[in-house]
């Protein structure tokens, strides 16, 4: 059924989710209904480039499903965007915010394409053309977009033009992730890493490890990575190892973050920052630390991987980036304490959910009020998942993806077959 969702992105997707499915013990004639995306939109998106030549991108929107509310999720731009990525990009969505309780749907959007290969101006033409191409099929009750890789809050405003331009009225709660000055929240750009960092700070005290005197390596320096750095870096951690796709740095004495950080600032990427310290990309997730932090892309932890980290949590900022044969081993290796996705990098979406909430009231909030309110909608996801990993005898994955695929399928099975 449904060939089009190929690709072993996907693949693992829809393997957590039969995984979760006998564990709930969902009847087989349920199954399809709450694996498979509710639609699934391909767009058609030609540019101008500065050379006036004219180029054509793919790019899709997949909205997993709307029984919760409107469908939620990012939109990367990355040369590795296929429909089965973002399909099962949508499945983990819809799964997040389920076990975060807030009342979305999943979904997910990318367009192929290296956005570093874009002038300023072919960006801008591009983000606005592919918002074109989806407004028939998106709205602030419909789906909501927001950042990813590849993707920021100027791409994010120019979605929000574009919808508005087109409404004929500003419609700023279209997506999420904006700019403070034209209808985001304060918060959000470090929500994603910030989460990130306060599921670390309770992980660690589940496993009684003393953050300020352990070490990190993070694989990523983005909006996620970079900030869940420089949040770990405040709490005394030492940051022994960094990368991005251009230069990965290891430092046994610790790398100067704020410094770092304002190096990238300044010229994008790690690549020419230093180069005493520069290492193998390949190997910085095996170095012995007590927290690793994939914060880059989907698949990095391999089952051979698996069976070399030496680290006490793993703390899932990347969506997707342990395989499936790499459970299997952390299966064997319950001294790994392992934040799965969903809930590790969840901050980002429920700051997400404040965004729209104050954009539909009009109503702003202060910063202090959207942390500790992000913390507590977290804590709760936390603690019921590592509750229901014991109560279940199953991995902290595998208690995350039933939390979430129940709540779903509550809705659908109260609801009927319409939504
Ligand atoms: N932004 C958000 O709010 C959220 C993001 N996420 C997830 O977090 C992850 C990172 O997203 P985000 O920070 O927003 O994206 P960004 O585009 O801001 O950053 C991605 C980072 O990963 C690096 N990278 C890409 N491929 C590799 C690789 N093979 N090895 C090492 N580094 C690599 C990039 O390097 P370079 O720049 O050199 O290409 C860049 O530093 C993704 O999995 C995303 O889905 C999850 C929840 C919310
Ligand atoms: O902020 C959002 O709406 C979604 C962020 C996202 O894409 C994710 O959590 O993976």
């Amino acid at each position: 059924m449904f060939d089009i969702y190929g690709g072993p992105v996907f693949g693992m997707a829809r393997q957590q989710f039969l995984q979760a499915a006998d564990i709930l013990e969902i009847p087989t004639d349920q199954r399809d209904r709450l694996l498979y995306p509710k639609r699934a939109i391909a767009v058609t998106c030609p540019i101008h480039r500065d050379d006036g030549s004219t180029v054509v991108y793919e790019g899709y929107r997949v909205q997993h499903h709307l029984s919760l509310g409107p469908a939620k999720g990012g939109v990367r731009f990355s040369p590795h965007v296929d429909i089965g990525e973002v399909a099962a990009l949508s499945l983990w969505m819809s799964w997040k915010c389920a076990l975060m309780n807030l009342p979305y749907g999943g979904a997910k959007g990318g367009v192929r394409v290296d956005p570093y290969s874009l002038s300023p101006k072919e960006l801008e033409a591009l983000s606005r053309r592919f918002m074109q191409e989806l407004i028939p099929f998106v709205g602030p009750h419909v789906d909501v977009m927001a950042p990813d890789i590849g993707t920021n809050e100027q791409v994010m405003a120019w979605f929000m033009d574009t919808y508005s331009n087109d409404a004929g009225q500003t419609v700023t709660e279209i997506v999420t992730g904006k700019p403070v000055s034209c209808g985001g929240t304060v918060g959000r750009r470090e929500a994603t890493g910030r989460g990130v960092t306060h599921t670390i700070v309770r992980a660690a005290e589940e496993i009684n490890l003393n953050l300020a005197q352990s070490t990190a390596v993070i694989q990523g320096f983005g909006n996620v990575g970079s900030v869940a750095a420089n949040e770990l870096h405040a709490l005394g951690v030492k940051i022994l190892a960094i990368s991005d796709h251009t230069a990965a740095y290891h430092d046994p004495k610790g790398l100067n973050i704020p410094e770092i950080i304002d190096y990238v600032s300044k010229h994008g990427v790690l690549k020419g920052y230093s180069s005493e310290c520069l290492t193998d990309p390949n190997a910085i997730l095996t170095i012995k630390c007590d927290v690793l932090v994939p914060a880059a892309v989907e698949r990095v932890i391999t089952e051979e991987i698996a069976n070399k980290i030496e680290c006490r949590i793993l703390a899932e900022a990347a969506n997707g980036p342990t395989t499936l044969e790499a459970d299997a081993v952390f299966a064997k290796r319950p001294e790994v304490f392992i934040i799965p996705d969903i809930l590790c990098n969840s901050g980002g979406v429920t700051v997400s959910y404040f965004e729209w909430v104050q954009d539909l009231q009009q109503f702003f909030w202060e910063e202090e009020e959207i942390i500790s309110r992000m913390k507590k909608i977290m804590d709760k996801g936390f603690y019921d998942t590592v509750k229901s990993a014991k109560e279940l005898k199953v991995s902290n994955r595998m208690a995350a993806t039933c939390a979430g695929l129940r709540r779903v399928n509550a809705a659908k099975q109260a609801r009927g077959l319409f939504p």
